[in-house]
């Protein structure tokens, strides 16, 4: 999942610091808007089973047990400050996420959607994700989930080859993750998604294709395909280190992604995002906002938020990162309400180019309106109208800015990152021209 990090940060931030900017109203809509008091909830889930070979994310083996109550507890009262504290009326979807939260009892699952129902809006038709592990004997267990208030489910299948998956360290076999898949569909009909991996050491073209294939034959309709990112620290990044393992090829993994995407489009599949794929308009709605920069709380050890916190009389928004260490956040829970270790606020250029890099993701791009909700003053058409780098890259059939705004074209989505090097440089530099810093003693 990509969610809005600070490499966009770092391009403007050194500059900025010197020159002691104003932080301005970097919220699209005014205050009291309805919409600045709507958000998406994430709720990380930290602890796995076992620690998986490629995985660097924010989860740990607890060896001597979960006290579940406990955290339950904390879970809770994290996301009551947060609704509290982002003065939250509505929540438009939840995501259990992890970490292996199929781990989780369905009572904690039912106590947070409970706990936010008390004091927001959420509305029965909202998308409630549970992230889940394929196992041996799923059933039971689904339907519990289904009656605690899960109405989506994402499968972690990653591959349907059994020495791939023993490779990646994953518990599962291919057979179960079919299974989990079948059982899920029979509990949640047109509502499992499945996460599948590409670019594996060793992986090649066309038993990939083949696996891909297999899954269209049993998959519902979503499904997400994640390159492996090979992260130092983990098992297989150090596998490949010492050779024990062929390192991953960047250019077949582009082959592969080029491949499965063009299969997926001839299987009805729309692309509707870089690494995301929903045929009779399965669209996530929770990751939907991510890219359209909606608002969203983070709850759990680890999660990451974007808010308005107008609770304690801001108006900017900001990007907050929980307390990663379990024990630690919630000490902090216990202690503050909440276990906020950083809050970054962004200011209305950083605020535009996570607009820009993450509205650019979907297949729709930026419409004119979506940016003017952010932007009232400079229109795409001011930001990119006069670039010729711009006008090369829609000669080239990469970009397209029209009456609707700016997207990527089908070839342009596979090469989104390189056009962002040409964008974001862009909305810079025509954001100073507009506003010049101050000059430093000036
Ligand atoms: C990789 S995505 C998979 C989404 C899936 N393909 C789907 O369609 O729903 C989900 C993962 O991203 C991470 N994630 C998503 N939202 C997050 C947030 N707000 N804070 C921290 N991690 C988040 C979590 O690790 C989560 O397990
Ligand atoms: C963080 S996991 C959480 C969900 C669940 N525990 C699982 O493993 O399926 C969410 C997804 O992130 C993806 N992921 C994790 N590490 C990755 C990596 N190093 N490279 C690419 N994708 C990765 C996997 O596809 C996985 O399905
Ligand atoms: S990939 Fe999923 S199951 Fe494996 S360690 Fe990471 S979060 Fe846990």
């Amino acid at each position: 999942m990509v969610l809005p990090g600070p490499r966009a940060r770092g391009l403007v931030a050194a500059a900025r610091a010197a020159q002691g900017r104003r932080v301005g109203s970097a919220e699209g809509s005014p205050r009291g808007d309805p919409a600045s008091r709507r958000a998406a909830l994430y709720v990380h889930w930290p602890y796995c089973e076992k620690r998986c070979s490629y995985c660097n994310f924010n989860k740990y083996v607890a060896r001597g047990g979960v006290d579940e109550a406990a955290l339950r507890r904390c879970l809770v009262t994290e996301a009551h400050t947060l609704l509290a504290l982002g003065g939250v009326h509505r929540v438009d979807s939840v995501f259990f996420g992890g970490g292996t939260p199929s781990l989780a009892s369905p009572h904690t699952v039912a106590a947070l959607l409970e706990a936010v129902a008390q004091v927001a809006h959420l509305p029965a038709d909202s998308e409630v994700t549970l992230e889940v592990n394929p196992t041996s004997a799923p059933g039971s267990r689904l339907a519990e989930f289904g009656a605690a208030g899960v109405n989506r489910l994402s499968i972690g299948l990653q591959s349907l080859d059994d020495a791939e998956l023993q490779l990646l360290g994953r518990t599962h076999s291919a057979r179960d993750a079919l299974r989990t898949l079948a059982a899920a569909r029979r509990l949640f009909p047109g509502r499992v998604s499945v996460d599948l991996m590409l670019g594996l050491p060793g992986q090649q073209l066309g038993p990939w294709l083949g696996q891909l294939r297999e899954l269209l034959r049993h998959c519902d309709d979503h499904l997400s395909l994640y390159q492996l990112s090979l992260e130092r620290g983990t098992a297989l990044f150090a596998q490949v280190q010492r050779g024990a393992v062929p390192a991953p090829d960047p250019e077949l993994a582009a082959e592969m992604y080029a491949e499965g995407r063009a299969l997926l489009r001839t299987a009805g599949f729309r692309q509707y995002e870089v690494s995301n794929f929903a045929r009779r308009g399965a669209l996530s709605t929770h990751n939907w906002t991510y890219w359209q920069c909606g608002q969203y709380l983070g709850v759990g050890p680890g999660a990451h938020g974007r808010f308005v916190p107008h609770g304690a009389g801001c108006h900017t928004r900001e990007a907050r990162i929980q307390t990663l260490e379990p024990d630690n956040w919630m000490r902090e829970v216990i202690q503050f309400g909440h276990g906020t270790r950083k809050r970054v606020p962004l200011d209305e250029l950083e605020l535009l180019e996570e607009v820009l890099a993450m509205g650019l993701r979907t297949d729709v791009g930026i419409t004119h309106q979506h940016w003017r909700q952010f932007e009232s003053q400079l229109t795409l058409w001011d930001v990119f109208g006069a670039s010729e780098e711009v006008k090369r890259l829609q000669e080239q059939g990469l970009l397209l800015l029209d009456h609707r705004g700016l997207r990527c074209s089908w070839e342009g989505l596979a090469v989104l990152d390189s056009l962002l090097l040409t964008l974001l440089p862009r909305l810079q530099e025509v954001w100073w021209q507009r506003s010049p810093p101050p000059v430093p003693g000036g």
